[in-house]
């Protein structure tokens, strides 16, 4: 779908040279989310995800983590109502982790790292016509960030790990359907952060509003392991190396104000 969109996917691989810090970035993601220094915004509403598990197609290895992507021609899974004005259009869910449960995330609570984190990424269809468009804008996205914990094993997640071995090397794609994202979501999604932000990987366009939830979600070991089973790399290449550690250093705050939903 659009949301992979080619020169997206060209700049993705994990080592990519581009600059670690955009130039002239001066709202770059991820951050450090100082929880005493957010500031309690009574306006903010609740956030109302709409998904059709219908809308899932497939799920595919870009080189830098695994997309679960929605067709986003239509208005059929949207994220409406938190900081947002307008009516957002989910494109694709991935996944951020390290090679030790001792760290992966890319965003942090007060310096404390998890192991992995889920982003749910959502185009403005009020305001643009595709992925594309919106991504080269400042209020063109927004994103759903989720933290991981290593506990119980997620039922809901095991459909997508049991598929993961056959989207191993770089550039493979499987069907996938009837997936719903929304439970992936924890079950508070009232609390959270938000803020001004960009994406993490390149073209790291600062057209992201970043929406962090505070309650996180458990999975088991054993399925994060199976996420580090996939590769970086093609099934042409001779080296092989394990998709881990595909998170981007944190940027600076440079003076932005991280927004809670909560107090
Ligand atoms: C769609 C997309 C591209 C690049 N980076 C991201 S991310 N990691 O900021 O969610 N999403
Ligand atoms: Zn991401």
């Amino acid at each position: 779908t659009a949301c992979s969109s080619k020169y997206v996917l060209s700049a993705l691989h994990p080592m990519w040279q581009g600059p670690l810090v955009a130039p002239g970035g001066n709202r770059q993601s991820p951050i450090d989310i100082r929880v005493r220094k957010s500031v309690f915004d009574p306006h903010l509403k609740p956030l109302t995800p709409d998904y059709d598990p219908r809308t899932c197609s497939q799920i595919w290895n870009n080189g830098y983590s695994f997309l679960v992507e929605y067709d986003d021609t239509t208005d059929k899974s949207t994220l409406k109502g938190g900081p947002l004005e307008d009516n957002f259009r989910l494109c694709q869910f991935h996944f951020h982790w390290g090679e030790s449960n001792a760290w992966g995330s890319e965003h942090t609570v007060d310096r404390r790292l998890f192991p992995a984190e889920l982003h749910m990424v959502h185009w403005n269809s009020d305001k643009y016509s595709r992925f594309e468009e919106a991504v080269m804008e400042e209020n063109g996205l927004a994103v759903i960030g989720v933290f991981l914990k290593i506990g119980k094993r997620h039922e809901g997640l095991q459909k997508l790990v049991d598929v993961l071995p056959a989207v191993r090397h770089k550039d493979s794609v499987v069907e996938f359907t009837r997936f719903d994202p929304a439970c992936l979501l924890p079950s508070n999604i009232d609390d959270y952060w938000t803020y001004a932000g960009s994406l993490t990987t390149p073209p790291l366009t600062e057209a992201v509003t970043w929406i962090i939830m505070k309650q996180h979600i458990e999975v088991s070991h054993d399925q994060l392991a199976v996420f580090r089973s996939l590769l970086f790399t093609s099934a042409e290449e001779e080296v092989q190396k394990s998709m881990v550690n595909n998170f981007r250093v944190q940027q600076s705050l440079q003076g932005r104000t991280v927004r809670s939903s909560f107090t």
